[in-house]
């Protein structure tokens, strides 16, 4: 049963006005009225979270790991009832949110295993020599919890980006309270799964203001929400003028605070020669099928792809033509982003030298419509508003002269979460010859598949220069996250009683780096 509140440190309030959750699909209202959230909510969260946070960030590791899980557990109980909310307010369909349910479990649960490995905090020690001139100081290192987070949720993720998604997990795994702001176009889904952890909170006997969830339509709750001096970093997915924003707000405080923000990336995709002369149809199907996927609404969507003109080319062409023609409409996540896609596909097929290559069928006004184009190397080249992101099923397929034309448009492409190349071995001396752009360009290389799709791994970077993310050194998918919610602190000469325990001479910590030797638990 929703309520259609927020939740400030276990507290179910109402707030000042309501707004409404719809329907993604029929535009429709769906009950009940939702609570937006106050500056007062925002203060109360903050402060109930910088007191929680005495307490959370001090825990021992195996009971951080178990809040982890029972948080786990119990979204895992919601079942279908999340789902069919789920599905409702964001228009996505059943299969996708029921794997998305798995992921933002699963996610929990091997933020979990990482506490417990805590391999995260580094431990460092380097003995004292006082027979040195000047003498070496005791020095022991190890990583803390930078205080409370901030989280955005994301639309386009509804459970993996949101209130319990990939930010809120690595900034629990790290030791931080969290305040989420949730996304408006999917409050109900936010309440239930805020519910779910106000539970996990309390039987394991935390602090209620270790989490709070706060809805609203208005941007001053996030700005006020980034604002609170109480609050120690920021994670965010989404638009890239959304993210820009709240980085000013961030650095404009009296004390400035990191925003980790994944916005905007076109994610190019390089038809190498070889490949594409063999495979030129089942690239085709596959291209396809992964910028359609979601209704496109992804920030791996395959948005640019590169080839070498030719006849290979041509052919490729006739099949994404093909292939788009048998794309059902979808429906998309909010009116707002329908409208944006469509102004989106209407301004870049009235740039100079694109060329509609085909398009999906048809849907209601909800829904996005497969389009892709195509342009010369040197059109492109000529306008940088082809680079912009549209978010949606539509892709651009840029033609290049030659291999050099090619390394020259990935050379002046922003910043990007993932570039990928297509290749047989006949293709790998020229890869070889991309490759070193293409990593400047991205946080990850992908080989012979296609970008959407990103696994939970400890070797996953989600992550890319500006303006894939404000912060091109971390990850938002992945355990390597965590990271961006700790920071170093050095104990010089602390008595071995004060010192954290598993800086002391007696712990046995798994791994360690002593004396800038790297120690395993079998060496000690
Ligand atoms: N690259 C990506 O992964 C994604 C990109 N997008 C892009 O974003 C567009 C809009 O979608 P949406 O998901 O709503 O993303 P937005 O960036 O507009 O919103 C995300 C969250 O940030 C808040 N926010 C946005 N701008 C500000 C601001 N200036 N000050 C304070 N808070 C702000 C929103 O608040 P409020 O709720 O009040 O609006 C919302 O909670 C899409 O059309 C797409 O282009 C969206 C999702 C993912
Ligand atoms: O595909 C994924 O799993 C991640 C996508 C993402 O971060 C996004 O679309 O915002």
């Amino acid at each position: 049963m929703l309520t259609g509140k927020n939740l400030v440190a276990g507290e179910w309030r109402n707030g000042d006005g309501t707004f409404t959750a719809v329907d993604a699909a029929s535009g429709d209202a769906l009950g009940p009225d939702f609570a937006e959230a106050t500056k007062q909510d925002v203060a109360d969260a903050c402060a109930a979270a910088a007191e929680a946070q005495k307490v959370f960030g001090a825990l021992p590791l195996a009971e951080r790991a178990k809040f982890l899980r029972l948080a786990a557990d119990k979204i895992d109980a919601l079942g279908d009832d999340l789902t069919r909310r789920a599905m409702a307010e964001s228009g996505l369909p059943e299969a996708r949110l029921t794997g998305e349910r798995g992921r933002t479990v699963g996610q929990l649960r091997l933020f979990a295993e990482e506490v417990e490995d805590g391999g995260w905090q580094d431990l460092r020690i380097d003995h004292a020599d006082p027979s040195r001139t000047p003498p070496k100081p005791d020095l022991r290192m190890r990583k803390i919890p930078v205080g409370p987070v901030a989280v955005f949720g994301a639309s386009n993720f509804p459970l993996a980006f949101s209130v319990a998604g990939g930010d809120t997990a690595s900034a629990f795994a790290a030791g931080c309270c969290v305040v989420v702001k949730g996304h408006p176009a999917h409050p109900g889904t936010s309440e239930l799964v805020a519910g779910a952890i106000a539970e996990a909170v309390s039987e394991c006997g935390l602090p209620a203001g270790t989490f709070s969830v706060l809805s609203g339509t208005d941007y001053a709750l996030g700005e006020a929400l980034v604002s609170d001096p109480r609050i120690a970093a920021v994670g965010f997915t989404g638009s890239r003028a959304g993210g820009l924003a709240l980085m000013k707000r961030a650095a404009e405080r009296e004390v400035p605070i990191p925003v980790y923000a994944e916005m905007s990336s076109i994610n190019p995709v390089v038809l190498m020669p070889g490949k594409l002369e063999q495979s030129a149809e089942e690239l085709a199907s596959a291209y396809v099928g992964s910028l359609s996927l979601g209704a496109g609404q992804f920030c791996t969507n395959p948005g640019i792809l590169l080839t070498v003109e030719s006849e290979a080319t041509s052919r490729f062409l006739v099949a994404v033509k093909d292939a788009l023609g048998a794309v059902p409409a979808q429906t998309m996540l909010t009116s707002g982003i329908s409208d944006a896609y469509r102004s989106g596909i209407e301004t870049l097929g009235g740039l100079s030298g694109a060329e509609l290559v085909g398009v999906g069928e048809e849907g209601s006004s909800a829904c996005g419509r497969a389009h892709v184009y195509t342009a010369t190397g040197s059109d492109f080249l000529a306008d940088p508003a082809f680079e912009q992101e549209i978010f949606g099923p539509s892709s651009i397929v840029v033609r290049c002269k030659d291999l050099r034309e090619v390394a020259q448009v990935l050379d002046e492409l922003e910043g990007q979460l993932t570039t990928t190349l297509h290749m047989i071995e006949a293709d790998y001396d020229d890869a070889a010859k991309l490759l070193p752009i293409l990593e400047q360009r991205a946080g990850r290389i992908i080989a012979n598949a296609w970008p959407t799709g990103v696994d939970v791994t400890h070797a996953m970077v989600h992550g890319g220069p500006f303006p894939a993310t404000s912060d091109g050194r971390s990850t938002s998918v992945g355990t390597l996250a965590i990271g961006r919610f700790l920071r170093p602190v050095s104990y010089q000469d602390l008595p071995s009683v004060l010192l954290p325990q598993r800086l002391r001479d007696d712990a046995r910590p798994k791994l360690s780096r002593i004396n800038g030797e790297w120690r395993a638990l079998s060496d000690t």
